[in-house]
């Protein structure tokens, strides 16, 4: 089998050897440079498979390189090596198409697994992975063209969604996606995703405002048996179960200040320690994140951590409003007709260029999200084929009232008699009394939580496990 090309350029010639013997023993074929100019000759000469090289150069850096690679339109997968601490470089390397970097002092573990993960790139991994979780991991890898497909809406502004989808894939650069809440945020991550040399791994996605406080490290990095109480078998965390793939942290900024820490410290040094384990587990995963929020005003306020915001805000992908792209109304509302019509096997109703038209006039808010439910509503409640929407009770119409509900509502239990599945029963005990609080709090969860005597947090968890749909717009809820 042909051998990888590998080239290495650092100016220090003990760690030059090093790196060399490394990728050697690994079976890789390695040229060396000690300058920019002696790397862009061999570059001239040949085409690698990856190349790695030093940030500070005698003769330039290893940017000047980066750039020079993409002017030519250069293949290969370049790996930049930044001092310990100079985020900014990392960064500044991602942004001008770095496929990664490493923090030096180089750990080889790191070094190894990096260069492999460059180089793999072409040959789709063979890695089949289960599904860690239940409702977190997807197994299902879509094709790029799928992927992006599923992504409806020609306007220019979601055409430039796509684009900037299709370029960033490519590379392990952390992605922050931005966008009002029910914007398509994480469909952009799935297709981020799907995109990549990462699409046949895992795609786990992880609402970080619906955990508990007290369970994110476990849950985040995994729990050795007995290390806290519940904890009766050894279980994965996130990053495990991400491993190979892409990790989609949802409502990043919803993450409190000490698991921003952590996580930095999880993305800053690619190893994860389970919660009661002595080990540290190396973790090779794409981070993108997702918020409606606006961080950099978080991070001002000294809500969100400055460095970690750094971090995942490597690149930016802004996903518009619907009321930015009212263009893509019609071709959504036939997509999501499509859609809703094969999960509850009903017809396919016809849409009315009127419907369109008041569709067109309704605010909408709560972004695509909105135009879901209502338009699940209209098919729930049509009686001909002619779709009738009914725009009325919008802000109350996601909280269990007419809507099909997600699970079976035991039937009311006679005076002294057990329920035949305790579970179901809380359960459904639990949502009448949400739903009720909800409404009567004007559908404010900050609100509701607080006459429940629960935290926005708790709340947020209990309506997520649960399956209340909320309404579309969130924003006014928010403590
Ligand atoms: N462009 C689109 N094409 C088709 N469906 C879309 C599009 N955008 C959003 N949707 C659908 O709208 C719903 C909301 O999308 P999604 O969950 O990705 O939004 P979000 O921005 O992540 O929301 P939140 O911030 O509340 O988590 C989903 O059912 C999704 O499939």
């Amino acid at each position: 089998m042909h051998a990888a090309q590998v080239l290495v350029v650092d100016d220090e010639p003990d760690l030059r050897t090093l790196y060399e013997l490394t990728l050697l023993r690994e079976g890789y074929r390695v040229d060396a440079a000690g300058t920019v100019a002696e790397a862009a000759a061999l570059l001239q000469e040949r085409r690698f498979d990856a190349v790695i090289t030093d940030m500070r150069l005698p003769d330039g850096s290893g940017l000047d390189l980066l750039q020079r690679m993409a002017s030519q339109q250069r293949s290969e997968r370049c790996i930049v090596m930044t001092a310990y601490g100079s985020a900014e470089n990392a960064v500044e390397a991602l942004k001008s198409g770095a496929f990664d970097y490493l923090t030096k002092p180089v750990d080889l573990k790191q070094f190894r697994t990096v260069v492999a993960s460059a180089i793999q790139d072409g040959a789709p991994r063979s890695r089949s992975r289960s599904a860690p979780r239940a409702g977190a991991p997807q197994a299902e890898a879509p094709a790029p063209g799928a992927a992006l497909a599923r992504l409806v809406g020609e306007s220019a502004a979601m055409r430039q969604v796509k684009e900037r989808i299709g370029k960033v894939a490519r590379s392990m650069a952390p992605v922050l996606v931005r966008g009002e809440s029910g914007t398509g945020k994480e469909l952009v991550a799935r297709a981020i995703h799907a995109c990549s040399h990462r699409a046949d791994g895992p795609f786990v996605a992880v609402n970080c405002g619906a955990i508990p406080e007290s369970l994110l490290e476990a849950e985040f990095f995994g729990a050795r048996k007995g290390s806290y109480t519940g904890a009766t078998a050894d279980r994965q965390g996130y990053f495990q179960a991400a491993q190979g793939g892409t990790l989609f942290l949802d409502e990043i900024g919803d993450l409190p200040l000490p698991m921003q820490s952590k996580l930095l410290r999880a993305i800053q040094e690619r190893q994860v320690r389970s919660l009661g384990s002595t080990q540290e587990d190396a973790v090779d995963v794409r981070i993108v994140s997702a918020t409606h929020k606006d961080l950099a005003a978080d991070v001002q306020a000294g809500r969100f951590r400055q460095d970690l915001f750094y971090r995942l805000n490597v690149i930016e992908i802004v996903v518009p409003p619907l009321r930015e792209r009212r263009e893509d109304l019609p071709a959504l509302c036939e997509a999501l007709l499509d859609r809703i019509t094969q999960e509850t096997g009903m017809p396919v109703p016809d849409l009315s260029e009127a419907v369109i038209g008041q569709l067109l006039s309704h605010p909408l808010s709560g972004n695509v999200r909105e135009l879901e439910n209502l338009l699940h509503r209209a098919v729930a409640l049509s009686d001909g084929d002619a779709l009738q929407v009914d725009f009325a009770p919008t802000s109350a119409l996601a909280l269990g009232a007419e809507l099909p509900v997600v699970t079976t509502a035991p039937a009311p239990l006679a005076p002294g008699a057990l329920p035949s599945d305790l579970q179901a029963w809380l359960d459904q005990q639990e949502r009448e009394i949400l739903v009720q609080a909800l409404r009567e709090s004007g559908f404010n969860r900050t609100e509701a939580a607080r006459r429940l005597g629960l935290s926005l947090r708790q709340i947020r968890y209990r309506i997520a496990r649960l399956a209340i749909a909320a309404p579309g717009d969130e924003s006014n809820d928010e403590a």
